[in-house]
Parts: C-alpha cells; sequence; structure tokens
C-alpha cells in the first residue's frame, strides 16, 4: 500500500480473505484453489478487483497450506495491484484483524475505503464492488446483500430441538454477501472494541460494527445471486455453470 504517494483521493484496499480451511468442502483440496472454467477459485475473486478502475490495492490473506500455490497463481499472472500476502488466523474475523494490523502497520490513512472480500466468492460482480466504493463517500460501512426470497425463522433451542422464536417480515429480510466495505478507521474501531469479547465469533465483519458501534448505519448494497460462496462441493457444479457463462461458452 503506497502511504506515501501523494492523492487526490483515498486509497481503496481489496481484502481478499483466502484463509479458510474449507472443511465443509474438502480440507485436502483447498476450494480456494479449485477451478471452475479452468481457473482458480480466488484468481477468479484476484481478477474482479484488478478490474475495478476503483480499487488501488489488494491485500490477500492465506493460510500455510494455500500460500505457496497462491503466491504462484500472483506471480504467473502479474497482478499488478496485489501488494502483500499475508497469513490470517484460526477464524475469519482473526484473518480481517491480521489484515487490519498489516493496514495499520503500512501506515494507510484512516479514511482509506476497505473492502473485505470472501475469496469464494468468485462471481462477484463490477457493480457490487463500485456500489460498495461509492456507498462509503456517504456512510462509513456498508455490506454487499441480496433480499431473501425465504421466509427467514429466527430460532431458539427448545431442549435438543430448534423451534421458532419469531418470523420476521421478508421485505426486511437479506442474505449478507461480501465485499462488506467499511471506512479504515470505523472497522479498526470495531474490532478494538470486540477485542473486550473472546467469546465473540462473528461470521462476517458488518456483526463486528453492528454489535460494537451500534450508532454507525451499515448501508446494504445490491448483490446478487451469482454471488455464490463456495461452500461445499455440491456448489461446485453451479460455479462451473456460473463460469461457463461468464465466459461467453
Ligand atoms: N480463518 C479463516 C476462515 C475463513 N476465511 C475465508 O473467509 C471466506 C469465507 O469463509 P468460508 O466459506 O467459511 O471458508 P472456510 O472457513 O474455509 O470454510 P469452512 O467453514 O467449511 O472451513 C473464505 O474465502 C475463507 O477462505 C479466512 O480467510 N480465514
Ligand atoms: C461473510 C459471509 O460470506 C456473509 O454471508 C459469510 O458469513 C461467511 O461465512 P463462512 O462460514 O465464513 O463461509
Amino acid at each position: 500500500m503506497r502511504a506515501d504517494a501523494p492523492r487526490s483521493s483515498a486509497p481503496v484496499v481489496a481484502v481478499i480473505l483466502a484463509a479458510g480451511l474449507g472443511v465443509r468442502f474438502d480440507t485436502d483440496n483447498p476450494k480456494q484453489l479449485f477451478k471452475v472454467g479452468g481457473k482458480p477459485i480466488v484468481a477468479w475473486s484476484i481478477e474482479a478487483f484488478e478490474a475495478n478502475p476503483g480499487v488501488t490495492d489488494i491485500l490477500l490473506v492465506v493460510n500455510d497450506k494455500v500460500r505457496s500455490p497462491i503466491e504462484a497463481i500472483v506471480a504467473e499472472n502479474a497482478y499488478p495491484k496485489v501488494r502483500m500476502v499475508i497469513t490470517g488466523g484460526a477464524e475469519r474475523a482473526d484473518s480481517t484483524e491480521a489484515a487490519l494490523q498489516t493496514l495499520a502497520e503500512a501506515g494507510i490513512p484512516s479514511d482509506a475505503k476497505v473492502l473485505i472480500h470472501d475469496a469464494v466468492r468468485p462471481f462477484v460482480s463490477q457493480e457490487s464492488i463500485t456500489g460498495c466504493i461509492e456507498a462509503l463517500d456517504g456512510f462509513k460501512a456498508v455490506t454487499v446483500a441480496v433480499p431473501s426470497t425465504d421466509t427467514i425463522l429466527y430460532a431458539h433451542d427448545l431442549g435438543d430441538r430448534k423451534v421458532v422464536r419469531d418470523v420476521p417480515d421478508r421485505a426486511d429480510m437479506f442474505r449478507a454477501q461480501t465485499p462488506q466495505a467499511f471506512r479504515f478507521d470505523t472497522l479498526r474501531l470495531a474490532y478494538a472494541k470486540a477485542a473486550s469479547d473472546p467469546e465473540f465469533h462473528p461470521t462476517d465483519d458488518t456483526r463486528v460494527v453492528v454489535d460494537y458501534l451500534p450508532d454507525v448505519p451499515v448501508a446494504i448494497v445490491a448483490g446478487s445471486e451469482t454471488n455464490l460462496k463456495i461452500t461445499l462441493a455440491s456448489d461446485i457444479p453451479i460455479a462451473e455453470w456460473m463460469a461457463r457463462s461468464f465466459q461467453g461458452k
């Protein structure tokens, strides 16, 4: 990250989280390296942010198992925006925290725009990425999301069963996707506050802001059903179909 470069506007840093173990997929076949349309899933994600003119820098977060192959992908493609490949942590939030620490040490400005993206969402749209970048001119936190087409049930435990506690209005129900984007100082403050609770295990970054900076609205940016998160092996056939349609095959 060129913290010292003269700039007319804040840097826009894409943090691509690729440090997961893929337990629900296949730990012996890391899903971030799985090829769809002949290209590793992580490469699709990197290239989406490389292609977006608003993104200035990319930071990759990996684990020891995928570091070498991902570094090889970066070298082979000579991605101009990729600045660093760092090691993440045990949970997704730990990987975000590792990225925030790296960005702080790199001296990026407090108003930098930081977009956190799941590497295993290979088909993120340019509209969603640009939507996040632009929305951060009016908000300190934004997240890509799609309206739920299913009715959402809020459940709790009753003995060994889940029972329905509430059925929220579907019109207000969204499924979070990524990128989730923040002004750098906002996300750092939220994570600093969250660090006081070792039992806090958020599954995304938006919740950290919602829970610890409740006065900061998190704006929703339109996602898409093609912004699929590769989680299970059963996601691969649709991802392969999407890749072919993106490639015009
Ligand atoms: N400690 C972690 C956990 C997840 N991720 C990343 O966050 C994204 C979403 O996580 P998920 O789909 O849950 O990936 P895994 O954690 O690998 O999957 P699982 O829960 O099945 O192990 C992925 O790109 C994953 O690589 C990460 O960077 N660091
Ligand atoms: C961040 C996220 O993609 C929003 O839907 C999701 O929470 C990631 O969950 P995962 O269990 O880390 O895949």
